[in-house]
């Protein structure tokens, strides 16, 4: 019995190209279609559903393009694999059905898929068939699709709403007419997982001669319950899921083909069923099925989102520091994403800061890293993410500071069209008394530096300013650098960042004249020494 035979087997039917291009404003043109069915192949899916080729000549031609390539063109990473099943979608009509074998017929492995409304519904109000019409259409034209294609498969439209008596029926006829695959599927995602389970099970013990085909799956995301119900499916005994990459198509879309293979390959223990899918491949056709079809993978999508596995709480970031089980049940490189990432924001903790440092190169004594900590808490206060460029300048402005001197702790600006603009500093001197000075000037740097001057008595000329945004986006951290020369001539710089380029200003000037102070005392020290010493 070969691998793809056995009992614990689940065929991975990729309907990205068909069903995941009905989501509105997802259409593709024939070579993306083309460069995605290369990407599938790689990934290992076993089907192709490459289009519906009666719907337009383009997606014909689409479908036929794949049909040719698909097996014949190498794949790197899999040269032995068996190439993919290349399926055209059809409605249960001649042309439909002829259509679509014209464009698979080329194909290594061709299937036709056509299908037909089952549930009362559909029957009544968009077929307007009887229920003896739709099995007498079924039995047609799965027959007409089996004369010209080994591999038929037939789905019942909407089998979620339909009664199940007549399901089985269904499923039995198209198999006595030469069906290879009875698909199933919830086309409207109604159903809950216990319900869709039940179906699966029915149709496995009561249609005749279903013992010779492959039961599958197909299950919309409506109410959130696409892999779930999926997952139901297989469970009780579908051996096909029809799926697609990101979980794009019709309305809310289908079951996501990354989340059903990942749950079964991380849940092995409990369905042991396996997949011919290469989990690395997940996150880069992800990618390139988001980027051709112009669907953003949202942030916190599973197995491929930006965050899934980013971890930002301290308590996560300390366990996963401790042991990475404690907080992961798969790795990012199992699909194919660079690591885990600890992001450092509001809720981060001191062991991931610790090592984040040590991975930029810095390490630090615990008061060090205490203070460190404060800045990167209150700059994550203000800013969602604190980057490796927000902490590299965060750290080396904390460590200007530790210079001593006066420390900025508060700062007040009013400027604007209107009015003189005034700056309010509040500083903290080395012995720990706080002094408040307010002062105008021509613009708000200028009253800044003004009420820091009038604090610090200190008198140093302004040479340089230069202010500019160390990380990217709007809330950048600014950084600025100053230049002052003091009244013997001495030149002195300082340097400051924070997400408020005026309190980075006030930052850098204080550390400039931190410095003027600093070489005046040394500079008086030595002199009193010479002075002693001459005495
Ligand atoms: C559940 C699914 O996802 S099914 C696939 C859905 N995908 C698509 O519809 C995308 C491609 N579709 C198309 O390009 C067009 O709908 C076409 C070319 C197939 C048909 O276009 P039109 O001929 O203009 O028909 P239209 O789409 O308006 O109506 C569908 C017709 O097909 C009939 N029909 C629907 N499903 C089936 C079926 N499985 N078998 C036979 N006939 C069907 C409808 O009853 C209706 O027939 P009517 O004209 O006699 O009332
Ligand atoms: C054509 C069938 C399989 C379908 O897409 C659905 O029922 O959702």
């Amino acid at each position: 019995m070969s691998t793809v035979e056995s009992q614990d087997y689940v065929r991975i039917f990729d309907t990205t190209l068909r069903d995941g291009e009905q989501s509105p404003g997802a259409s593709m043109t024939s070579e993306e279609k083309l460069e995605i069915a290369r990407a599938l192949s790689r990934l290992g899916v076993d089907v192709i559903e490459a289009g519906f080729p009666a719907s337009s000549p383009d997606d014909f031609a689409a479908v036929r393009a794949i049909a040719e390539r698909i097996g014949r063109d190498p794949v790197p990473g899999r040269p032995q694999a068996e190439p993919p099943i290349v399926c055209g979608l059809a409605r249960a009509t001649k042309n439909d059905i002829e259509r679509a074998y014209e464009a698979v017929k080329v194909a290594m492995r061709p299937r036709i898929h056509t299908f037909l409304s089952t549930s009362p519904i559909h029957r009544e109000h968009k077929l307007r068939m009887t229920k003896e019409q739709v099995i007498e259409r079924v039995r047609e034209m799965v027959a007409r699709a089996r004369e010209l294609c080994e591999d038929v498969e037939f789905s019942a439209e909407d089998a979620g709403r339909t009664e199940p008596e007549y399901l089985w029926e269904v499923a039995s006829v198209a198999i006595a007419a030469g069906a290879t695959t009875i698909n199933l599927p919830d086309t409207v995602g109604y159903l809950t997982p216990f319900e869709l389970h039940a179906m699966i099970a029915g149709v496995k013990k009561n249609a005749v001669g279903v013992d010779r085909v492959i039961l599958s799956v197909h299950c919309h995301d409506d109410l959130g319950l696409g892999v779930a119900n999926t997952l139901a499916g297989l469970e009780a005994g579908a051996r096909q899921a029809e799926l697609t990459i990101n979980g794009i198509g019709e309305r809310a879309g289908n079951a996501a083909l990354e989340e059903v293979v990942m749950a079964l390959a991380v849940r092995r223990d409990r369905m042991n069923l396996r997949t011919g899918i290469d989990p690395t491949q997940i996150t880069r056709t992800s990618r390139l099925v988001s980027a051709h079809t112009g669907m953003l993978v949202p942030p916190n999508k599973a197995i491929v989102g930006a965050n899934a596995f980013a971890h930002e709480s301290g308590i996560h970031q300390d366990g996963l520091l401790k042991h990475e089980k404690t907080y992961e049940i798969l790795k990012a490189e199992d699909v194919g994403a660079s690591g885990t990432r600890l992001v450092l924001g509001k809720h981060s903790g001191r062991h991931a800061l610790e090592k984040r440092l040590a991975e930029l190169g810095v390490t630090m004594d615990q008061p060090a890293l205490d203070q460190a900590f404060s800045a990167m808490k209150a700059l994550a206060d203000r800013k969602k993410h604190v980057t490796d460029a927000d902490l590299l300048a965060l750290v080396s402005s904390e460590r200007r500071e530790e210079l001593g001197g006066w420390r900025l702790e508060a700062l007040q600006i009013s400027a604007g069209t209107q009015g003189m603009p005034t700056a309010t500093v509040r500083l903290r001197g080395e012995d720990g008394r706080d002094v408040t000075q307010a002062a105008v000037g021509t613009g708000p740097v200028h009253a800044c530096f003004r009420a820091i001057d009038a604090v610090v008595d200190l008198p140093v000329e302004l040479l340089e300013y230069t202010v500019h945004a160390v990380t990217e986006g709007i809330d950048a951290l600014g950084e600025v650098s100053v230049r002052v020369r003091d009244a013997s001539g001495g030149l002195h710089a300082g340097y400051g960042a924070d997400t408020d380029v005026l309190v980075a200003s006030a930052k850098a000037y204080l550390a400039a004249l931190d410095r003027a102070r600093k070489e005046r005392v040394v500079a008086k020290a030595s002199e009193q020494a010479r002075l002693k010493e001459s005495a």
